[in-house]
């Protein structure tokens, strides 16, 4: 809201690893990063890369098994990929509660929850209990409990997915008046679209390791990233060497659902094989590839996944 959160640093991780279990594989390692304050922060990479975990990390809800993060701030806030949304209370006093926790005065509390009911449109449901809310109901409550309070760190997982068009909206406006007031936001979206445009620091997970990627001339989000070569980064995001981040040869990007597209796509481009679970998985050189992204999004394509093409199992050196 309109609280300023100015002057308190960035969020640091140091070494930072998480894996689960004792013997599990190594989800992330060595994650070193500051989040600085004021920047939206966007979370790219393929599924099961570890975005969720990076996020519950980063949001203070789990805790790393090695390394640190510090200047998380006090009004921390959090919407989880799934709202545990079958608790005894309405969304109303649910949300009261939430603020009191969070350090509000009661009537300060009920004003503000009232007014982020209001602004997702679901002021009709203050008094419905949450398990009778629906899905899209249940993640307002969800994205209103995390504003409640005017947060300095916001993280939000998905948080979008189930909203309806206005609310979804309303979500977009409400993330860039926390960055304005110095909040740093942290989130992952399947949408590439989501925030595109905004300055901000895009950050790629793969091989349980993040880094940031350069920053697009005019925008530092942009729709979703193919590593790009080095450039200008934000001084505080740590900068891979150059040699972290190469186009890759060549990317495939599953799409789906999408208008006709003309027989020549860009880069010489080729639609490879339908995807698993739907969709199709094209191929193309990492230099074109938010070229066929731009093409894909223009013509109404939900894009699932971008991602490097593997890269062919090394030959064998001769005994
Ligand atoms: N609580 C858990 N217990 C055991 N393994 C887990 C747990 N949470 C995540 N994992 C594993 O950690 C890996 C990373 O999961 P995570 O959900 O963080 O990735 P993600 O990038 O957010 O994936 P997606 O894009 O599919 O949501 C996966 O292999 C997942 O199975």
């Amino acid at each position: 809201m309109r609280t300023s959160e100015r002057g308190r640093g960035p969020v640091r991780l140091a070494g930072v690893g998480r894996r689960y279990g004792p013997r599990g594989p190594w989800v992330l390692r060595g994650v070193d990063l500051e989040l600085p304050e004021g920047r939206l922060v966007r979370a790219t990479g393929a599924n099961g890369t570890g975005k969720s975990t990076l996020l519950r990390l980063v949001a203070g809800v789990d805790a790393p098994a090695e390394g640190r993060i510090t200047g998380r701030p006090a009004r921390t806030a959090y919407v989880p990929e799934r709202f545990p949304a079958a608790l005894p209370f309405t969304a109303l006093a649910h949300l009261v509660h939430l603020g009191r926790l969070q350090g509000l005065r009661t009537g300060e509390a009920r004003a503000r929850a009232g007014e982020w009911l209001e602004r997702f449109g679901a002021g009709a449901y203050a008094g419905t209990a949450l398990a009778e809310l629906s899905k899209g109901g249940a993640q307002k409550v969800a994205v209103a409990q995390a504003l409640l309070a005017a947060p300095g760190l916001l993280v939000l997982d998905e948080a979008w997915t189930g909203l309806d068009e206005g609310a979804r909206a309303e979500l977009d406006r409400a993330v860039r008046e926390r960055v304005a007031a110095g909040c740093t936001v942290l989130f992952v979206d399947h949408d590439p679209r989501r925030l595109a445009g905004e300055a901000g620091v895009t950050l790629r997970l793969e091989h349980g390791g993040v880094h940031a990627l350069p920053p697009r001339p005019g925008d530092g989000a942009g729709p979703d990233p193919a590593p790009r070569p080095a450039a200008p980064r934000p001084a505080r995001v740590p900068a891979p060497a150059p040699a972290a981040v190469p186009v890759p040869a060549s990317m495939r990007i599953v799409a789906s659902g999408g208008r006709a597209l003309p027989d020549v796509l860009p880069g010489g481009a080729a639609r490879v094989s339908p995807a698993d679970g739907g969709g199709v998985v094209f191929r193309v050189g990492g230099g074109d590839s938010d070229e066929l992204l731009r093409l894909l999004l223009a013509a109404s394509w939900h894009v699932h996944r971008v991602e490097p093409e593997p890269a062919p199992a090394p030959a064998r050196e001769p005994a």
